[in-house]
């Protein structure tokens, strides 16, 4: 055994201090794609061995003269902006000297998309060269991609002042510039494992409903239009009030009178991407809020048929009566624990989720809920606040035939129009089936044949209106199968 004296360690310690200092200064000499070679030498041999990995990963950082710093596609279940930001400024940064290129063609753009494809790209700015490097890193919440920014550290304060404001500034414009939009629907969770990209499975948004097509009435268009784009352009407002930039509508009226149409136009105004959201196939009220953290902003979030989706009528009174008398707390968990697996979502989940989580970390996003029987929803789910404009889509009246007969037959007057402006005052007919019956005659391109069919029609559906009519059942339809029948 030896046993080493208080002399011996302050000599062993000065020379391992001394050693160190060689190496940091000759490694200022290496260049530093050797440097890069010589690190993933060593930590690869070094991977059959956790704590030896630890230590040398340590004393690398330790004496590397070079700053790492990290942007990860993912914070928890939120999509990281800067990521994507800086996938799209490294995707377009000298494509002509790239030696693999990814080429996207979007139907829509006509323009062939060219971004790079290599995992290390070096980038330059104000003489200063910097290293760029991509990678997936697995972490509890599954895997996630990253980007890694190298530069040596005397040019730290550069980087992390102007250049990265630099990179993310670019990367939005070139996003913005190619944005195309996209329609995603929420997959089951058994698909989630791994990948947090999974949460939700997107298609490009091609719909072309505007406002100037959707038939309804016009100062009631334009009020909502006005909403819209006032709540788009409210961030300072929303800041100065302090509260979350988000906003709610509910859509309510019977089948056919247009509250997809209004969704697809309201995307399409503020350039904004649609979730829809699919509530019978969450399970859990935890799953519910994952996926909502995982939107992204400018987003419009949409939950059609809320009267259908869920047991949501009376549910939350009931259970919160319920867990009232309840004394033991053991038995109060077991209960939310039978609540949340048989129920899957409770109104309660849905309510704290809209209310907490983006209060909390979200941005510009708009919620809509559609429904076809208003009167069945709880009151706490749209009270005002919550569901910020409640829009009534009707039955076809005489102002919404006026934009139909414009879409459809390019006539702004006709002699027809009295007598149908009569019949729409007595039938209930809805948009869509006032926009079926100008259609089908328009291969003709005779405008008075399609006004005659859709009179034909009003009548008929007077005539029937008189004897019993049969309420139909409440369904499903989601924005997704809307979207994807065009
Ligand atoms: N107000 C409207 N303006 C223009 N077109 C409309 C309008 N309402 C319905 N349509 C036409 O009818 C079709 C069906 O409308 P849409 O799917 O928007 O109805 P909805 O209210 O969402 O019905 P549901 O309650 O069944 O989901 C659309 O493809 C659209 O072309
Ligand atoms: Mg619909």
């Amino acid at each position: 055994m030896v046993m080493i004296g208080g002399d011996s360690w302050t000599q062993i310690g000065s020379s391992i201090a001394g050693l160190m200092f060689v190496l940091a200064t000759l490694k200022q000499f290496f260049p530093y794609d050797l440097q890069l070679a010589f690190q993933e030498f060593v930590l690869a041999t070094l991977q059959r061995f956790p704590f030896v990995q630890k230590l040398g990963e340590w004393l690398i950082i330790f004496f590397s003269p070079y700053v790492h710093i990290s942007f990860p596609e993912y914070y928890g279940y939120q999509s990281n902006e800067a990521y994507t930001a800086i996938e799209a400024y490294l995707g377009a940064l000298h494509t002509d000297k790239a030696a693999q290129l990814r080429g996207t063609l979007f139907k829509e753009s006509k323009i062939l998309i060219l971004s790079r494809e290599d995992s290390r790209i070096w980038d330059e700015f104000k003489g200063v060269k910097l290293w760029w490097s991509s990678g997936h890193s697995t972490t509890p919440d599954g895997d996630s991609r990253y980007y890694q920014l190298t530069v040596h550290r005397c040019h730290r304060p550069l980087i992390t002042g102007s250049y990265l404001d630099y990179v993310i500034e670019e990367g939005k414009t070139i996003l913005t510039k190619n944005k195309q939009r996209k329609l995603f629907s929420n997959n089951p969770s058994s698909y989630w494992h791994n990948y947090r990209g999974n949460l939700w499975s997107k298609v490009t948004f091609e719909n072309p409903a505007t406002f100037q097509t959707l038939a309804m009435d016009p100062k009631k268009k334009e009020e909502i239009v006005d909403d819209l784009l006032k709540f788009s352009r409210g961030k300072e407002y929303y800041t100065k009030i302090g509260k979350a930039w988000k906003r709610g509508y509910l859509l309510y009226g019977p089948p056919g009178t247009g509250k997809s149409t209004m969704i697809s136009a309201m995307a399409n105004l503020l350039n904004y991407d649609i979730y829809d959201l699919e509530l019978t196939t969450i399970k859990t009220n935890t799953e519910l809020r994952k996926l909502l953290v995982g939107t992204s902003n400018k987003s419009i979030i949409v939950i059609e048929d809320i009267d259908c989706s869920l047991d949501l009528t009376g549910h939350r009174n009931r259970k919160k009566g319920k867990s009232d008398n309840f004394k033991d707390d053991v038995d109060q968990k077991e209960n939310e624990l039978e609540n949340e697996m048989s129920s899957k979502v409770t109104l309660s989940g849905l309510l704290n989720s809209i209310d907490g989580i983006w209060s909390a970390c979200g941005q510009e996003r708009i919620i809509v809920f559609t429904t076809n029987h208003v009167d069945k929803l709880d009151p706490a789910l749209i009270r005002r606040g919550r569901m910020d404009m409640h829009i009534e889509l009707s039955y076809c009246k005489f102002e919404a035939f006026k934009i139909l007969a414009k879409n459809f037959l390019d006539v702004d007057s006709h002699h027809l129009f009295e007598r149908i402006d009569i019949l729409l005052k007595e039938v209930n007919m809805t948009p869509a089936d006032v926009a079926e019956h100008l259609l089908t005659k328009n291969e003709n391109k005779d405008v008075e044949s399609c006004l005659k069919n859709l009179i034909q029609a009003l009548e008929y559906a007077k005539k029937k209106a008189k004897s019993k009519t049969v309420p139909k059942s409440p369904k499903h339809h989601s924005i997704y199968s809307y979207l994807c029948k065009r």
